[in-house]
């Protein structure tokens, strides 16, 4: 088993080519329009009702068996390692989006098809600003338009995936030229959330966050024919008498009108609020429950500690928290297979009661808010008495998680002295194992591989390279982006005043606590069961040292107060008293 999934892993690093893949997915379900345009919101005049907001928010309708098609647009980054890391990871993305069916997933992650894809030149490669209508140079756009075409003559594509960060009215200008949805990363991730989420917290916290990256969608284009539309496909813009009659005082006709841009807004406003409202009760439940605990206690009168077992997606936790507690928690290769926090309970080799929690993984290149969305989850992490960061050590860019981890847990407010007493724990080291001796028997090894990648080298190399960032500046049609009124709140960090390059960059809070933690202190690996008793060890001395700090701060504290309560005046006290 542990071969076969060695080998399905290997061939998800190795076998995504740097270039084009002209792969056609064995998804055959299609997407009827994208919730990023408004195609699907097509302005009814009458209608003022509270819209299926939660529908509206997704890629595609919700039926359980249907995966859209999706084409990956990848901008090229260096190191070509680092490159295929991201690679890979936005193809688990692609293929991480699937809705369960009672409970389970349809297909076996590893049956997939890998999606249809295409690096080309990264726009922020030479200058920090990306183009601000297209985000890619108008020569890049037209290239992945005949990329997409030809794929499209093979099976149709449902939504173009651009691995980077678009604002709005980039991702608008790309929909009009490529005629088909486009979803950004923020924008992928965010359907994940919605498609993994079961429990009701997990489904509000995920609507909200679609609703949030929704708002800063809202955006109007002038179109063609040089007037304001604020859809896609040019819907009229104002689309309910709304506002009249109060803009007049009397009457009904009157006033502007109320625009298809205001209804979205005010509806979505309006959602936000009931959502933010609901989550408050969950956040509730929570915190009761959370109390609970404390003083359902563990041995010796002592409250039961908290284990929050946190990491980047996919990097085990899941697997590692079901062999500590010896349950079963649900793991699965897709990315974000887990939404909800979990709690179970294992004993530790001092025969201590401890609760484990297995939680949302993290990602690089999230903006905050979306991280806020899901603050009632990661509470758990912030009020958990240690920290497990579990490290995928077969990752390629380790670096770039174990800093994005960090600086998660930075931005969720942990403080720092629980980031020190963090534990780090490398996981699947069983991997690099069963690598070596799989090695000669790599299937992938057909050839194939450099051919692509020779062609990937020409599709970097040719046509895009020599497109001129000068000319692709000149090509920008001014028409197109005027008034690009981008209504992300400040919640996206795509925003025009951010640069790109900002985005990629790995904060430098982060970088410095994840410096100071030189390796791993403990190597695992979840599945076999390697280095697990020592882990559970050392989960027994940090919350002995927790405890004994505790302790101390404690006789620190009350003999404080005693010294402070019987301490007759002294003389000194009285005369600095009367001098103050
Ligand atoms: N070879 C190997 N595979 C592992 C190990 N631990 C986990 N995996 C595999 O890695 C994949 C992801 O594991 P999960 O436990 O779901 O990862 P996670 O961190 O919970 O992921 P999310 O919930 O999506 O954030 C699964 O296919 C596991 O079988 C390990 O020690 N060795
Ligand atoms: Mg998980």
């Amino acid at each position: 088993m542990l071969k076969t999934l060695s080998l399905a892993r290997d061939r998800l690093r190795s076998k995504a080519p740097l270039s084009s893949s002209p792969t056609s997915s064995s998804f055959t379900f299609r997407v009827l329009s994208s919730p990023f345009s408004s195609k699907r919101h097509a302005p009814k005049a009458s209608k003022e009702e509270e819209p299926p907001l939660k529908e509206s928010v997704l890629l595609y309708p919700k039926d359980p068996s249907s995966t859209p098609k999706l084409f990956l647009v990848q901008p090229r980054l260096s190191p070509p390692k680092f490159l295929q890391a991201k690679l890979n990871e936005a193809l688990c993305l692609a293929n991480s989006l699937e809705e369960q069916r009672h409970g389970y997933f349809e297909s076996d992650f590893f049956d997939k098809e890998l999606p249809s894809h295409v690096v080309v030149q990264n726009p922020v490669a030479r200058s920090p600003k990306a183009h601000v209508d297209t985000y890619f140079g108008s020569g890049t756009v037209d290239n992945i338009k005949c990329h997409l075409n030809a794929e499209d003559s093979k099976e149709e594509v449902d939504a173009v995936f651009v691995n980077a960060i678009l604002s709005a009215v980039q991702q608008r200008n790309l929909e009009r030229i490529w005629e088909k949805p486009v979803l950004d990363r923020v924008g992928l991730i965010i359907e994940i959330f919605n498609a993994h989420a079961h429990t009701k917290e997990a489904k509000l916290q995920a609507e909200l966050a679609a609703l949030m990256y929704k708002r800063s969608r809202l955006v109007r284009v002038r179109g063609t024919d040089g007037k304001q539309t604020f859809g896609q496909f040019g819907e009229a813009e104002v689309v309910s008498a709304r506002g009249r009659a109060a803009s007049k005082g009397s009457g009904f006709v009157g006033g502007a009108g109320e625009t298809e841009l205001q209804l979205q807004r005010r509806r979505i406003s309006d959602r936000k609020l009931r959502l933010l409202s609901q989550i408050k009760d969950a956040r509730r439940t929570r915190l009761l429950q959370r109390a609970a605990r404390r003083r359902q206690g563990g041995l010796e009168g002592k409250s039961l500690a908290t284990i929050a077992v946190v990491g980047y997606t996919n990097a085990g936790k899941s697997t590692l928290t079901s062999a500590l507690t010896r349950t079963a928690l649900y793991c699965n290769e897709r990315l974000f297979a887990t939404l909800d926090p979990t709690l179970k309970s294992a004993i530790l080799p001092s025969r201590r009661k401890v609760l484990l929690s297995d939680t949302v993984g993290f990602i690089s290149d999230l903006p905050i808010q979306l991280v806020e969305a899901f603050q009632s989850t990661l509470e758990e992490v912030v009020e958990a008495d240690l920290l497990l960061h579990v490290v995928d050590s077969t990752a390629p860019n380790i670096e770039e998680h174990r800093s994005t981890v960090f600086h998660v847990l930075n931005q969720i407010g942990v403080p720092e002295e629980k980031l020190k007493n963090m534990i780090e724990v490398w996981n699947k080291i069983d991997y690099e194992e069963e690598e070596e001796q799989v090695e000669d028997m790599h299937y992938l090894d057909d050839g194939k591989g450099e051919e692509e990648e020779e062609e990937a080298a020409e599709l970097i190399d040719g046509s895009i390279a020599e497109e001129t960032l000068e000319a692709s500046e000149a090509a920008v049609e001014e028409d197109q982006i005027e008034n690009q009124e981008d209504d992300s709140d400040g919640w996206l960090l795509s925003d025009e005043n951010v640069s790109d390059s900002e985005l990629w960059k790995v904060p430098e809070d982060a970088k410095l606590v994840a410096a100071q933690k030189n390796g791993p202190d403990v190597r695992v690996s979840a599945l076999t069961g390697v280095g697990l008793k020592e882990l559970m060890y050392l989960i027994d001395e940090r919350l002995k040292g927790e405890d004994d700090k505790l302790r101390s701060q404690t006789v620190v504290e009350r003999s404080e107060l005693q010294s402070r309560k019987w301490r007759p005046p002294r003389k000194d006290d009285e005369e600095l008293a009367v001098e103050q």
